[in-house]
């Protein structure tokens, strides 16, 4: 008997809103056991990014070594990684040990909310092609989704763009695409998600069109009229990682297998609506928080653990 287990990857927020806070936090609400490989320590907080103090490549490493050679992991989170060293790092040991990461949702961290850098501009590569070939789900923003184009000047501004930039990044050799929209100033929060029909790993290499006609889906939710956005992005790709798992290990269960597997197309499909559900009900749940002393000055966090479910 165990739970479904959910590692995350990503920076720390000392106050609680983002990185592996926010992660651990939205694992154990949907129900997955959480374990947490630290990659960068930025000193933050509802206001913005003072200080960024990154953890060196190795370290990162040793953490990932240590969760997985005893843990078997069902999904894995990536956040922000801060480096290029890291970004290549982490995306080493995933090529070495890919049945040891389950299902892999990569939100590729790169600005705040406050508008301070959380990735140095030489990962860009690297990020774009060591580690996202090696994804089941990339989750970009706008203006990240623009950035792993190369074109940071073009961001989408309206859902016809979304739809056109989610088949490029498409493109780029992820699994599956969930191109988020909450940057957009439309009634609805609509995200595009865009899958290959039948993709498996490495049936496309980094910059090969797929070979099927991607299908495209917009999860769209109404847009909750608050300031405490703080984490929406990492709460997001926590949350479809956490049900991720639980499928994953629902699936063992059934079919008596020893290992957990990546999940299928339909199961990662329910996993990112799910996700997304979990996110919208944390928005709005922690919609007329006044969490920090100064409430109109920054963005404060989503009540991640409003919904805890068993
Ligand atoms: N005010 C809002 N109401 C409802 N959903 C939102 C709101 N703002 C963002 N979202 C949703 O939150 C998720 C994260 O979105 P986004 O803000 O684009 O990413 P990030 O936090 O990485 O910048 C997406 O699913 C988006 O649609
Ligand atoms: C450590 C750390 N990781 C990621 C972020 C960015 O969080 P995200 O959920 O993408 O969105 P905003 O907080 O910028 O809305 C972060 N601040 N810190």
């Amino acid at each position: 008997m165990r739970p479904p287990v959910a590692m995350t990857i990503a920076g720390s927020d000392p106050s609680g809103g983002a990185g592996i806070q926010a992660d651990l936090k939205a694992f154990s609400a949907v129900g997955a056991y959480g374990c947490a490989c630290l990659t960068s320590l930025p000193s933050q907080n509802t206001r913005g990014v003072r200080d960024v103090h990154g953890v060196p490549s190795e370290v990162v490493a040793t953490q990932i070594e240590s969760v997985i050679d005893d843990l078997p992991v069902d999904a894995t989170k990536i956040g922000m990684l801060g480096t290029a060293d890291v970004v290549r790092t982490v995306a080493a040991l995933i090529s070495e040990r890919r049945e040891h990461f389950g299902t892999v949702v990569l939100d590729p961290v790169m600005v705040a909310t406050s508008g301070d850098p959380l990735l140095s501009e030489d990962a860009d590569a690297a990020l774009r092609g060591d580690l996202l070939p090696l994804a089941d789900l990339i989750t970009p923003n706008l203006p990240e989704g623009a950035r792993l184009l190369g074109r940071p000047d073009r961001v989408a501004q309206s859902v016809e763009e979304m739809r056109t930039q989610a088949k490029e990044l498409l493109a780029l050799g992820p699994r599956a695409v969930l191109l988020k929209g909450g940057h957009m100033r439309t009634g609805e929060a609509v995200d595009i998600l865009a899958t290959v029909p039948g993709w498996a790993p490495g049936a496309t290499s980094s910059g090969n069109e797929p070979e099927a006609d991607p299908v495209l889906v917009e999860l769209s939710s109404p847009r909750v009229r608050t300031r405490n956005t703080h984490g929406t992005g990492c709460t997001l790709s926590s949350a479809i990682a956490g049900f991720a798992a639980r499928d994953s290990r629902q699936e063992m269960r059934d079919s008596d297998s020893a290992e957990p597997r990546v999940i299928d197309d339909d199961a990662l499909e329910a996993a990112a609506r799910d996700g997304k559900n979990f996110l919208t009900r944390a928005l709005k749940d922690g919609a007329e928080w006044r969490l920090s002393r100064y409430p109109d000055q920054g963005h404060g966090p989503v009540n991640h653990l409003s919904q805890v479910l068993r």
